[in-house]
Parts: structure tokens; sequence; C-alpha cells
């Protein structure tokens, strides 16, 4: 027993994890071994907490599995801590566990009369339920959910496309886990083609071929990922192919994805990309405004945040890159910064939290464009925003500009004053706090706010 577990442990979830959740969360781990205990160290207690409520599951599956193929009779306990391993913990590794479990992949020694050794590598908390739906990905999802109804049948094979970050591993994951849950005798294969080439090398290697094909050949559905990375390696071209004719022919699903359109992946032979798309090719477009509202407000609510409407809108209008780990990204710096000061998720904690992000993306909001927008919205001169006038209709829209400017903007509360007719700090601090009173008690307060920070987002 040693280190060795989890430097196979990680190899594994490096094909199975997206890359950027790879590299941001799994790689700065340390690990540590002493003791049947294996230690995870983490930089900070961020990374830490979101290991433990995020991967956790996965990592001691698949460390207890990989333990007790080098020692049925062992057992391994798993911590997450904060810090770096002790050098006793970090003794070299010792046995050449990782020649031992390559030849346990699960296909090994796998023919169609024994179907035991069957893993499925499907990620749990990629489900239907989490995938949050709008026009970019509703045909996707719509396709898929009947797949998972009714494998084999008529959507076979479904071809994914799209850019990186839209869903489409998600989706493979998500149809995977429905088919299982639906009838758990399934056996279902969700890998990443790097790995099936990867796999199909060391079958090669050990003359195990046959079986490999077998084993692919004896599934109900079969999810492959990426399949660009095929481009160029013919004869892991000519194994897929026979893999995939067998499947179509005994009325197993299949589905590929790929970033771009069947016809489109040079270097995949002509007979593969044709057959590619036999059954249905579906895009995935890059989600639209309103979805990437509602993708922030469920990321949000997955780490037990709420996000306000106004903040997740301010967030979505200036966040427009496509990829959807951004919009995670997003969410994961705004937790950590709301746990850390202990304040309410507003925009000016956004502002603070997303700084970097915001700053490739924002224009710059200006105080001259508040008053402007404040005082078409309620019918008054722009002059009254500076004007010494007091009757409500002029200076309750007074002091949401200025409760706007401070969350908008970076001006400080001297110059906002100044900004407004040169009134005192203390009267704009007034007029936040007012407002803030304000939209708590009055809905149609609230309702402007709202709209006078979309338009201000624009
Ligand atoms: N519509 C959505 N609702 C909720 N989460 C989403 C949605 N689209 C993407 N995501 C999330 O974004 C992240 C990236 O998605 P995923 O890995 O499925 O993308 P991909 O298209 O497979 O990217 P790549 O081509 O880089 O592998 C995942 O954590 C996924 O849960």
């Amino acid at each position: 027993m040693s280190l060795a577990i989890w430097q196979e442990c990680l190899a594994q979830l490096k094909d199975e994890l997206s890359k950027s959740d790879f590299s941001t969360w799994l790689r700065p781990l340390q690990a540590g071994y002493s003791n049947s205990v294996l230690s995870l160290y983490s930089p900070n207690k961020f990374t830490s907490d979101w290991v433990r409520n995020n991967f956790m599951e996965i990592i001691e599956n698949k460390v207890k599995l990989l333990a007790q193929l080098e020692d049925p009779n062992h057992t391994i306990q798993i911590r997450l801590l904060v810090g770096k391993p002790e050098s006793s913990e970090t003794k070299p590794v010792a046995a050449p566990i990782a020649a031992k479990i390559n030849t346990n992949h699960p296909w090994q020694g796998v023919s169609k009369a024994d179907p035991v050794a069957h893993k499925s590598n499907l990620i749990k908390r990629f489900t239907f339920d989490n995938f949050v739906e709008g026009k970019s990905n509703n045909f996707a999802i719509a396709t898929t959910q009947q797949i998972a109804e009714n494998p084999g049948g008529v959507y076979n094979p479904l071809f994914l496309y799209a850019h990186p970050g839209l869903g489409k591993t998600h989706l493979l994951h998500a149809v995977g886990n429905a088919i299982v849950a639906e009838n758990p005798e399934s056996k279902v294969v969700y890998i990443r083609s790097e790995r099936f080439v990867q796999d199909m090398i060391n079958a090669i290697r050990n003359n195990t071929i046959e079986q490999f094909k077998d084993y692919y050949a004896s599934l109900d559905a079969l999810l492959i990922d990426d399949i660009h990375f095929f481009a160029g390696k013919e004869r892991s071209q000519e194994v897929l192919f026979q893999t995939f004719n067998s499947m179509l022919d005994g009325h197993q699903q299949v589905i590929l994805t790929s970033d771009r359109f069947p016809k489109e992946i040079e270097g995949i032979d002509e007979r593969l990309r044709t057959r590619f798309g036999w059954g249905l090719s579906i895009p995935i477009d890059p989600p639209e405004l309103e979805t990437r509202v509602a993708i922030l407000i469920s990321k949000a609510e997955e780490r037990g945040l709420t996000l306000p409407d106004d903040v997740a809108f301010f967030i979505a209008k200036r966040l427009t890159i496509t990829d959807v780990r951004v919009l995670e990204g997003a969410i994961a710096n705004i937790s950590a910064k709301a746990q850390f000061t202990g304040q309410d998720i507003t925009i000016s904690l956004v502002q603070d939290a997303l700084r970097d992000m915001l700053a490739v993306h924002t224009k710059q909001t200006t105080i001259d464009n508040i008053q402007k927008v404040v005082a078409e919205h309620y019918r008054i001169k722009i002059s009254d925003m500076a004007s010494k006038r007091r009757t409500r209709t002029v200076a309750r829209p007074r002091q949401i500009a200025m409760a706007l400017a401070k969350e908008l903007t970076q001006h400080s509360l001297p110059e906002i004053g100044e900004a407004f007719g040169g009134r005192d700090h203390t009267t704009v601090l007034h007029a936040c706090r007012k407002v803030a009173e304000l939209r708590n008690e009055n809905n149609d307060i609230q309702e402007d706010y709202k709209i006078l920070i979309r338009t201000l987002s624009m």
C-alpha cells in the first residue's frame, strides 16, 4: 500500500473530469500516506471545502477500489486537510502498483458471457436536474432525455457538437445516469476518446484486443466524449468503426460528442464520418443572456448561496464568454468572498470578487450615465440630479441615482456627492441607506432598481 494508489487515482480522474476541474481542484492537492491513512493536503480551506463537496465521493470510491485491487483485505481511510504532508508521509512509491492496476481494466478478460467487471465511469453529480435548459440547448436536452427513456431507439447514433464548456460531457453523464436509474442492470460506459485509445493500445500490447472489442460490443450504451481526438489515429479508428457497427447492428445506443460537426472533423476516415452522421447531429449553442442568468443562480444554489436576480443579471451581462466554466469560476469566487467577509451578495461584493474577470469584459458605468438613465426613467430633468430641489419626485430619484453610483462605480462617497451638485458625503451615505431600506419595504422601488441596473449594464 503506498502513494501509488493516489497517483493512479489522479491519472484516472484526469481522464474523467473536465480539464479545468482537474487543474483547479485536484492538481494542487498533495498526498501523504501513513498507517493506512491517505491524507490529501489543500493549499487553502476553500479548495479543501470544494474538493470535499464535489469530488470526495468519487475520490473515495476510486481509492478504495484501487486499494482492494492491491490487497482485498486492506481498508484505507482518506482525510482532507489544509497544509503540506509531513516528510514521514511522503515515502517513495514502494510497489509497482500502476503496472498491477493496468492489468485490471474493466474489459480485461471480460467476454459477453462474463459481464462482471463492468465500470461505467459515470459521474453521479451530472444529471438532467442540474442542467439548465434554454434556447441554446433545449433540442439536445429533449433528445437525450428521450434516449434515456428508450436507449438504442430512433436516435442512434446521436452526435452532440459544441464549443468547449457548453455541457457536452455533462449531458453524456446525465443520459448515462438516467439510463442506469431507469434500469440498474444496464451496462453503460462513459469514456473519453483519449482513454479509449489508450486502453486499446494497452489491449494490443497485451494481446487482449478481442476481449476489448467484445467488452464494448456487450454494452447497452456507449458514450464517447471528444471524438475529434481520434483524428489521425487510423488503427484506433478501425477498432472504433467495428465497435460502432456492431453496436448499431445490435440496437445498442451510441452517443458521441465533438467540438465540431461530424463532416468538419479532419483526419477521420470518410466511412466513420459518414456513420457518425447516420443518426441525429445536434449542436449546443452558447447560452443566451437569460440562460446564463439561470445557470448562475443554479450554480450558486448548489453551493447553498442565494444569488439575487439583479446581481445574476449584472454578472451574466458582463461575462459574455461562452464557456460555462467561466460562470462556475465566477460563482466560486463570489462564494469565497461572501464566506470570507460574511457579507451579503450584492453588486459591489461581486465587483470586488470578480474584479479581474470583469475588467476584461466590462464597459465602465459612469455617474453621468447613471444620472441620465435615472432621470429618463423617472421623467425628470438631468439638471435636477444636481439641483437643490427637495420635492420627493426629484429627491427620491436623486437618492436612487446616488445609490446606483455607489454600487456600480468605483467612486468614493465624496466624489459621488460632488457629482450630485457638490453634496456632502454624509448625504450620499444617507441616500444609500435610505434606498436599501426602501428596496426592502417597497416592491415598486425594488423593481425600478432592478430595471435600472439592467439598463445600465447593457
Ligand atoms: N446548461 C448548463 N447547466 C448547468 N451547468 C452547465 C451547463 N452547461 C455547462 N455546464 C457546466 O459547465 C461545465 C463544463 O461543461 P462540460 O464539461 O459538460 O462541457 P464540454 O462541452 O464537455 O466541454 P469540453 O469540450 O471542454 O469537454 C460543467 O461543470 C457543466 O456542469
